[in-house]
């Protein structure tokens, strides 16, 4: 049931409205000024205002604009005197759900009420759901601390509320996906459709009818007409990942839309237009795919008037952990497991790996490593084996190499022999002089000062 106010400064009609509308189960908040009135909206959460029009501090038509600017979700029924139905009617143009006469409001005071507490209860539940979907959605979740992530998260954020053209960089997994989310949902489309499509997962036919539509008889199979994913996003957000994958001649009728928001659908000749915004996405160096032929230099040049770049993970070392601490949260959580801490060695194997794979691959390895995991801690031998097969003391250069290991091996088995060279030669299965020449080569001496004769 929904809670109501009501604003008049005439005592007994308002207790005696009060009266009447809580007695249908509504919760009944009363004010005698316009002031007052604002200080109940600041302190409660109010459904309906029902507020007169003639009030000792101002009026209530003014009102009516004010609260709708700031609580769109509350509706106002005005309270107009006898003869004076253009208060009402202005009072509607400022957004007020209705107005009634004083006189005959006894009768048509509740169904009225029960209407406009519909509306706003319902209001208020769209805006609840948005700003869930905003929560799930905007750039709250999109993590990092680093610079790099931070220089590009502000740049989206200052995009997001324009209807600019957006072309996002960067190579696989580093979440063009999720910034293009972001942008819509921090966007006045954000009631709207976003729609993403890949262009790379259609073959080149498709993917102009996916995305254009088609008529009915356009091709064979083409049994109904059908919308395009273009259409779909109608008023809202298309997000094209993979661009650089389209074929040339549908690049052609893609800067077509984007330049007059025209588009036909296969097998028509008649224009239809669009509303969209869009936000485009490459792995790709669209540069050098224009200049080698595969990408239309006039698209190229369309597309990047507002170019976002994304960083790759191996670049923003520094957010790894909060990355890895974020996923191994969201899996327990999935999985139904508590919280594993994660060891040193885990730690430092994820901050040095080369993460070609970007944010998806950090999260895919996480999910593994929680899923294997039987105690608290998430420990180094169970990442993936390329994670382990390599020093990891923070080395990147020369960390695939035999030589690397080679090194590696020595100084642990120097360790397991607590610095006795005669008896970690012995073990290793090779002459000392050999053992003293590879300490030297690899100047184990300093790295292992523990090594002595
Ligand atoms: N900064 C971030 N914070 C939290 N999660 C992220 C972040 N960046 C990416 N992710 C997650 O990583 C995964 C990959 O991101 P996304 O799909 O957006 O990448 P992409 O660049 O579009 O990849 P592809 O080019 O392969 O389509 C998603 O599950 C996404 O939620």
């Amino acid at each position: 049931m929904s809670r109501v106010l009501i604003i008049d400064d005439e005592e007994n009609l308002r207790k005696l409205i009060a009266r009447v509308i809580s007695l249908e189960g509504y919760t009944v908040q009363q004010a005698a000024t316009m002031k007052e009135g604002l200080q109940v909206m600041e302190r409660e959460p109010i459904n309906v205002v029902v507020s007169d029009v003639k009030l000792p501090d101002g009026n209530g038509i003014e009102l009516t604009a004010m609260l709708k600017k700031q609580y769109p979700a509350v509706e106002v029924i005005v309270l107009t005197a006898y003869g004076t139905i253009q208060d009402g009617v202005t009072a509607i143009k400022n957004g007020a759900f209705d107005y009634l006469t004083k006189g005959d409001h006894q009768e048509k005071i509740i169904p009225l009420l029960s209407k406009a507490s519909e509306k706003a209860l319902l209001q208020q539940k769209v805006q609840h759901l948005e700003a869930r979907l905003q929560d799930r959605f905007g750039f709250g979740h999109i993590l990092g601390q680093s610079k790099r992530i931070q220089e590009s998260i502000a740049l989206a954020r200052k995009v997001a509320p324009t209807d600019t053209t957006i072309l996002l960089l960067g190579e696989t997994g580093t979440g063009k996906e999720i910034f293009s989310q972001a942008i819509h949902y921090e966007s006045d489309r954000k009631a709207k459709p976003f729609v993403a499509v890949n262009c790379s997962a259609f073959p080149k036919d498709l993917l102009e009818s996916e995305l254009f539509g088609h008529a009915e008889g356009a091709f064979t199979g083409a049994t109904k007409a059908k919308k395009g994913y273009l259409e779909e996003a109608q008023e809202g957000t298309l997000f094209l990942d993979e661009i650089g994958e389209m074929p040339i001649d549908l690049q052609a009728k893609l800067l077509r839309v984007l330049e007059t928001g025209e588009f036909y659908r296969v097998g028509e000749s008649k224009a239809r237009r669009v509303n969209v915004r869009f936000i485009a996405a490459t792995n790709r160096n669209p540069e050098k795919e224009s200049e080698a032929g595969n990408f239309r230099k006039d698209l190229f040049y369309r597309l990047s008037v507002f170019s976002i770049p994304l960083p790759p993970l191996r670049e923003r070392r520094e957010d790894i952990q909060a990355l890895a601490e974020y996923f191994v949260r969201q899996f327990s959580q999935k999985t139904k497991k508590p919280v594993a801490a994660m060891s040193p060695a885990f730690l430092q194997a994820l901050r040095v790996h080369p993460w070609k794979g970007n944010i998806r691959e950090l999260k895919n390895v996480v999910e593994r490593c929680v899923i294997l995991n039987d105690l608290n801690v998430l420990e180094a031998d169970m990442l993936p084996y390329d994670f382990n097969a390599y020093d990891s003391t923070g080395l990147e250069e020369g960390v695939w190499t035999l030589a690397a290991a080679e090194k590696k091996h020595i100084r642990q088995v120097l360790a397991f022999a607590r610095g006795n060279k005669t008896q970690a030669a012995k073990l290793l299965g090779i002459g000392l002089t050999t053992l003293y020449q590879k300490i030297k080569d690899y100047a184990l001496q300093a790295d292992a000062p523990e090594a002595r004769q």
